[in-house]
């Protein structure tokens, strides 16, 4: 039977990237995003946003919900300091599946923990699962009607601390309306845009990043 995308994906990063090394597993995706099949990563534009964000918090724990392909984990990954926390959710089991092996591809395995499951499942159980009692940075890149939700999620589960980062994508496109209104109306947190475009496209879309003052 036909592959999926996210195999075709697999595919060619184990044909084009170098084993262990996760800058070509990074240029593999977008080359094959660009040239074969446009694919939701968070890709090179609004990865290097990510990256600079990454690289100015230095984190020693860090969340990202939406796994997919885990090209945005290991753009993630591959910047932190050994001893880090790293924990991606994935609702998608046949993602969970390809994420696991692009990881391993880039040689992060040890990096980050993959974890299949719902964001409003798994949250509450961050800190009896994981011994997380606060997150420094969490980057948003899951179902854009579960932004708003999981963030009052983590202010419920006391996942945040003064100072703790919140990356969120596609804000524009696909948009996620509420999650804006609320991250820039809040008195809890200070907000700023990235603009950019989405991934592999000249459409517009941006980054959000908010910064939990309380
Ligand atoms: O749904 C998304 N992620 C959660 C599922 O893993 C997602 C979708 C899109 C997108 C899709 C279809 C289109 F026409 C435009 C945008 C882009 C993204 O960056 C995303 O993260
Ligand atoms: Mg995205």
């Amino acid at each position: 039977t036909r592959s999926t995308r996210p195999q075709r994906m697999l595919k060619a990063v184990q044909k084009k990237a170098t084993k262990g090394d996760p800058e070509s597993v990074i240029s593999a995706i977008d080359y094959f995003c660009k040239h074969s099949e446009w694919a939701m990563n968070v890709g090179d534009e609004k990865g290097s946003i990510l990256d600079s964000v990454v690289t100015e918090v230095n984190p020693s724990t860090v969340l990202e919900l939406g796994t997919y392909c885990g090209y945005s984990t290991v753009r993630i990954a591959r910047l932190l300091s050994p001893g880090t926390k790293f924990i991606t959710l994935e609702f998608n089991p046949a993602n969970v599946t390809i994420a696991r092996q692009i990881i391993a591809y880039a040689g992060l395995q040890d990096k980050v923990t993959v974890v299949e499951g719902s964001s409003g499942d798994l949250i509450p159980q961050m800190k009896e699962r994981f011994g997380i009692t606060t997150f420094d940075f969490i980057f948003l890149d899951h179902w854009k009607d579960r932004y708003l939700p999981d963030i009052k999620l983590f202010e419920e589960c006391g996942l945040l601390r003064k100072g703790s980062v919140l990356l969120a994508d596609n804000v524009i496109c696909p948009g996620a309306p509420e999650y804006l209104e609320y991250v820039r109306n809040s008195p809890r947190y200070e907000s700023r845009y990235y603009p950019a475009h989405l991934e592999y496209t000249k459409v517009e879309d941006g980054l959000e990043k908010s910064v939990f003052l309380e």
